[in-house]
């Protein structure tokens, strides 16, 4: 499968390293697009990676799936195009809390007969989330984050919590920090009822996150104590390592969790 990324940042340069070093099943990144040509030419040379600054180019370039690994606004500003070509992997899963976009989204994809695939990124659970709402009644679904001070360029001694509400209110304001509560509310109910509570702590150097939700199934915890990237700490490294989990689903024919 022929891979082209959005981006070049932490998640599209981990995804070029494993699949050049493992040899993952046929996974192969061709082709990847940013913005500033200059500053990734040497990456994209690096790895013998095809660079592209025009998006049509990039979407012509002999790809079969495009990833995004970006930000909320290029997926904003590119995805519809994208799904009139190619299949498409979303990581800043925060653009889609804008419900006019995920209908748009939605909508140019069934046409042009793409889908749009949503890795569970720096979280887990979320099979469980989307089952116990779509057949049964799902009646609570909360998140807190807790992630190492610095990563909100909060300069504080101990913990502080510097956001209490819905994921559509988190993600407006931490768009590089709670991607996860907006597919957490996309698998269960929707982003004004997802409760979600950010602290910042200077005592803690992973980025955790608690998913409490409750049900007519029943209740569950589901807690995660993620390695950051070094690259940029924000992000996780299981984001990366799901983006990679779901490129080896879909080519496997075996499916798991589905
Ligand atoms: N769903 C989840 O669980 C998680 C999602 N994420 C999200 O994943 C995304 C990628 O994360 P990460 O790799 O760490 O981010 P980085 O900041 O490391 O990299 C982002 C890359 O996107 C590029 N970029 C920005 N704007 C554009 C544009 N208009 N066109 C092309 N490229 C562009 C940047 O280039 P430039 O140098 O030009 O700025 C940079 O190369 C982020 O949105 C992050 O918030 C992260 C963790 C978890
Ligand atoms: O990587 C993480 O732990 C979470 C994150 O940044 C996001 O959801 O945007």
């Amino acid at each position: 499968m022929n891979i082209g990324i959005i981006g070049a940042g932490s998640i599209a340069t981990f995804i070029m390293k494993e699949t050049q070093q493992k040899q993952l099943d046929g996974l192969q990144v061709k082709s990847l697009f940013v913005r500033n040509f200059k500053k990734y030419e040497q990456l994209a040379a690096d790895y013998g990676i095809q660079l592209f600054d025009d998006i049509d180019q990039f979407l012509d370039s002999g790809i079969d799936i495009v990833v995004e690994a970006a930000n909320v606004a290029t997926t904003h500003q590119l995805v519809p195009k994208v799904l009139e070509k190619k299949e498409v992997i979303i990581i800043s899963i925060g653009a889609l809390a804008d419900e006019a976009f995920l209908e748009q989204v939605r909508l140019v994809g069934k046409k042009h007969n793409h889908s749009i695939y949503l890795p569970s990124g720096a979280i887990g659970g979320i099979d469980a989330i989307q089952n116990a709402n779509g057949l049964g009644e799902l009646k609570r679904v909360s998140l807190t984050t807790r992630k190492p001070a610095h990563s909100f360029g909060e300069d504080i001694e101990g913990e502080k919590v510097i956001f209490q509400g819905s994921a559509a209110e988190a993600i407006e304001k931490f768009p590089k920090n709670i991607n996860v509560s907006i597919v957490l509310s996309l698998a269960g109910i929707g982003v004004e009822n997802t409760k979600v509570e950010i602290i910042a702590d200077s005592t803690v150097t992973k980025n955790h996150h608690q998913i409490q939700a409750e049900g007519t199934f029943g209740s569950m915890t589901f807690q995660i104590e993620n390695e950051p990237m070094h690259t940029n700490p924000n992000t996780s490294m299981l984001a990366a390592l799901s983006v990679l989990g779901t490129l080896k689903k879909l080519q496997s024919n075996i499916k798991i969790g589905l």
